[in-house]
């Protein structure tokens, strides 16, 4: 196959972005995505689109997918501007992506990171819990359970190259890996639902008690604390800090270290350890849907999440 030049790469790549997917089949596409198949461009960039109805309105590519199946690893990089927030739409893509790695037996492992410069995710969309509305805020959080319960309860490798800030949702994405490595630089990551009035859910704290501890969560949870890299590291809630420039050399370096451990065996070990924490989510998730949609609609909650949307709306400095 001949080799595409670097010019023409980035106009494909700008012609993905740009692609116009079929509103009647938007949630399949949602699936669609740039898929790289070598990031040295040793071979062509395949570019999966569904061509059905031109006149569609622009749906924005949320995650890129590059495979490496020789190697037995993907690269999925979340895209959704400006800070990959969690809403339905991203969380119900991510879902399907989760799906699909899981089904594969090609690809042993994840490296999860960031197409967007100095976030990995600013967690849970909160316009997806200001003026919450019970159908759509059930949907939202039944898709955000299937994302967790997916990604922890997950048998595959799966390593967080965090790029960026990374709090409350975006640090449960992280935490849900089994390897995390992020960028040095004034970025923080952590559980800070208390700084906007919220409790953690159960299952974001039982998640950090099996990451960082009990007696260091209890003091991040009430505290809502947002780490440094520095300070992540030296609680385990990251495993290693390194510059942004070797972040992806290092997670591969990682990865083909887990890989090469005895599938069953790891596997066999990992599900031990985390099997208990899933299963209490499984075993409440309609209790723990109804507890978030009361919580949320709660007028003290709504007034903290006005004030918090509109802190975030202040010009900045
Ligand atoms: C029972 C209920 C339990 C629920 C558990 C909740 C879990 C959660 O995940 S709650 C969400 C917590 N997230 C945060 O507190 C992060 C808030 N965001 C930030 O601190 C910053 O945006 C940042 C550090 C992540 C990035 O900073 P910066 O690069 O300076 O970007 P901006 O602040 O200018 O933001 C750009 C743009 O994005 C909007 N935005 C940011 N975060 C969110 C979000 N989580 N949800 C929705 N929208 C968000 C922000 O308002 C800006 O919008 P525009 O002004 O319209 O550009």
């Amino acid at each position: 196959m001949a080799r595409p030049n670097l010019k023409s790469l980035l106009r494909l790549s700008q012609f993905a972005v740009n692609l116009n997917l079929n509103k009647t089949t938007q949630l399949t596409n949602l699936s669609k995505s740039l898929i790289t198949q070598n990031r040295n461009f040793s071979t062509s960039k395949i570019i999966r689109q569904d061509t059905s109805n031109n006149n569609a309105p622009a749906t924005k590519i949320n995650f890129y997918v590059e495979e490496y199946k020789d190697k037995g690893y993907m690269v999925l990089k979340f895209n959704k501007a400006p800070v990959n927030s969690l809403n339905l739409e991203f969380l119900t893509e991510l879902n399907i992506q989760l799906d699909k790695i899981e089904q594969s037996k090609d690809i042993k492992g994840v490296i999860l990171t960031s197409h967007l410069p100095n976030i990995f995710s600013a967690g849970l969309d909160i316009l997806e819990m200001y003026q919450i509305k019970q159908e759509r805020g059930t949907q939202f959080w039944t898709a955000l359970q299937e994302t967790w319960i997916k990604l922890y309860g997950s048998n595959k490798i799966f390593i967080a190259a965090i790029n960026g800030h990374s709090p409350a949702g975006g640090c449960l994405l992280a935490m849900s890996c089994d390897y995390r490595i992020m960028t040095k630089g004034p970025y923080k990551i952590g559980l800070n639902e208390t700084l906007l009035g919220i409790k953690a859910p159960f299952w974001f704290r039982d998640t950090m008690i099996n990451t960082i501890g009990y007696r260091e969560t209890e003091k991040a949870l009430q505290l809502g604390k947002l780490y440094s890299p520095e300070e992540a590291l030296a609680v385990n809630l990251v495993d290693e800090i390194v510059d942004a420039n070797v972040l992806i050399q290092k997670a591969e370096e990682q990865m083909v270290k887990w890989c090469s451990i005895p599938t069953v065996a790891r596997e066999l070990t990992k599900s031990s350890m985390r099997r208990d924490t899933v299963s209490k989510l499984i075993a409440q998730r309609e209790s723990d849907t109804q507890s978030f949609i009361e919580f949320t609609q709660r007028d003290s909650i709504q007034k903290s999440l006005k004030g918090y949307l509109e802190a975030m709306k202040k010009p900045k400095k």
